[in-house]
């Protein structure tokens, strides 16, 4: 712990503890909106299970061999399989000597757990070095949570255990530990996403960890490859508490709330959760309540006190509770329908009933509600599917405005959108003024280098907190005025 804290201290930062959230992470100086707060590399991690496999060592998909001996991990090639062989070689061991039928269950989960007591082994066998941010007294030091999880889930972390006590075969192996360390991992691994946040894989991240969570957050993890970074938003000045968001914020306070209290047992009494009760109500007919009759009015809508339908806030007017039901029966209907051509790879289809559904949204939804963003974002990403270029920028610029409304000034969502606006512009810039079709490969590379669209001068400053490819960005300031 001293030395953690002497690591820290270079950095600026400083652990201290309160009775109601335990360690926390403290400034000891200033951080600027975009300025790194701190990077860690995974003590452990694994990449997730996709139908596309990802190496090993990069995460990265396409042209991969899998490990013949175990038949297992992927790679891309020899420099990644280096990397990984000191744990693999043990994991490897380990693996080759289980059933066709065990390997084909082994989960990301389990090999992370296994992963983790093989690590703990090598560097207490002083094969890998430890460092102040890198050993296994800091996964120890994780909160658990074990006297708050249910009965039930506490029999699937002692089945799990048992898997993995069978993978190691080690005489010494502690089944309650092990479903402790999964417990740990429940309330404190992360989501390792590439630079448009689509996830690739599972990381734990020991002093990352410590980091508390606020729905308004002052910093925002990314990640550069498995290395994760966290970095301010806002001024953070020296002596205030660092906090990261580890949910989606685009809900009600409810809702939130909800999320925070099941997987990380705790009530969030951020400054966006102490609203008062008046304004959580809005809030959550806003996000996810219905619209007014009147096509102009915007007003938001509650209860009537008798229970008869919903009343406007703004006019007055009345929907029935029948009207309503009846909306939302067929929009639930069509939404099925819309999401199982989606996973059939139909997007034809699923354009077409996607655009349905929006359609009857429009009638029932508040023009906030975060079901209506979503069908939007179903859209723009169909759209793009289609190659529908120009129709997924009209997509694109719907969807803006709702996640202004939902997160805060700089989130990488906000971000990722400008960037994916900018894109498309670039693409229909290029596809007006370029003969011929342009494969979507040559397009997303024009759009990516090229400094020439009117879209790139959306506010790229939004992008530096989301792309981990930072020179891209650059290059496109260097040919801009913003
Ligand atoms: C990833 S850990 C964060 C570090 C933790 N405070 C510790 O002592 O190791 C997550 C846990 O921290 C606590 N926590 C995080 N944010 C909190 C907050 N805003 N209010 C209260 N407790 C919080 C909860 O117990 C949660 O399950």
């Amino acid at each position: 712990m001293e030395d953690l804290q002497r690591t820290l201290a270079l950095t600026g930062l400083t652990i201290s503890t309160t009775p109601e959230k335990g360690r926390c992470l403290i400034s000891t100086r200033n951080f600027l909106p975009g300025e790194v707060i701190i990077t860690q590399e995974p003590y452990v991690c694994v990449p997730n299970n996709s139908s596309e496999p990802k190496c090993d060592g990069c995460f990265k998909s396409g042209n991969l061999k899998k490990c013949s001996a175990c038949q297992v991990p992927w790679y891309c090639g020899s420099t990644c399989q280096k990397s990984e062989w000191k744990l693999h070689r043990l994991e490897c061991q380990a693996i080759a000597g289980l059933s066709k039928e065990r390997r084909k269950s082994l989960t990301p989960s389990l090999r992370l757990m296994v992963r983790l007591y093989l690590k703990r082994k090598l560097q207490n066998d002083r094969v890998l070095q430890t460092t102040a941010m890198d050993n296994y007294n800091l996964v120890e030091a994780l909160v658990d949570h074990m006297s708050d999880i249910e009965e039930k889930q506490l029999v699937l972390y002692a089945q799990m255990a048992n898997l993995v006590n069978l993978i190691l075969a080690w005489p010494e192996s502690n089944i309650k530990e092990i479903a402790q360390n999964f417990s740990k991992l429940a309330c404190n691994a992360h989501t390792i996403c590439d630079g448009e946040l689509r996830p690739l894989g599972t990381g734990l991240y020991p002093v990352i960890s410590i980091i508390n969570h606020s729905c308004s957050p002052n910093a925002i993890l990314v990640f550069e490859r498995q290395r994760a970074v966290i970095r301010a938003v806002e001024v953070i000045p020296q002596g205030t508490e660092v906090f990261i968001s580890y949910i989606e914020t685009a809900e009600s306070t409810t809702t939130r709330q909800k999320a925070l209290k099941e997987q990380y047992f705790f009530t969030c009494s951020c400054p966006s959760c102490r609203k008062g009760i008046y304004m959580e109500v809005q809030e959550s007919a806003i996000l996810e309540g219905y619209r007014c009759k009147a096509d102009k009015c915007t007003g938001f809508l509650l209860r009537d006190p008798d229970d008869e339908g919903f009343v406007c806030q703004t006019c007055g007017l009345v929907r029935s509770k029948e009207e309503i039901l009846n909306i939302s029966t067929d929009v639930k209907q069509m939404e099925d329908k819309a999401s199982k051509f989606l996973s059939s790879g139909n997007y034809l289809e699923a354009s077409v009933m996607y655009r349905n559904v929006e359609q009857l949204q429009l009638k029932l939804c508040h023009p906030f509600s975060i079901n209506l963003m979503r069908t939007k974002e179903s859209l723009l990403k169909i759209l793009m599917e289609l190659e529908d270029w120009k129709g997924a920028l009209t997509y694109c610029r719907y969807v803006l405005p709702a996640y202004q409304r939902v997160y805060p000034e700089i989130h990488p969502l906000v971000g990722l959108q400008y960037y994916t606006c900018g894109k498309l512009e670039c693409a229909s810039v290029l596809l007006k003024t370029t003969p011929g079709k342009l494969s979507t490969k040559q397009i997303w590379f024009i759009c990516i280098t090229s400094p020439a669209s009117s879209g790139l001068t959306y506010r790229l400053t939004n992008v530096c907190y989301v792309v981990s490819d930072i020179s891209c960005v650059e290059r496109y300031y260097s040919h801009l005025v913003i």
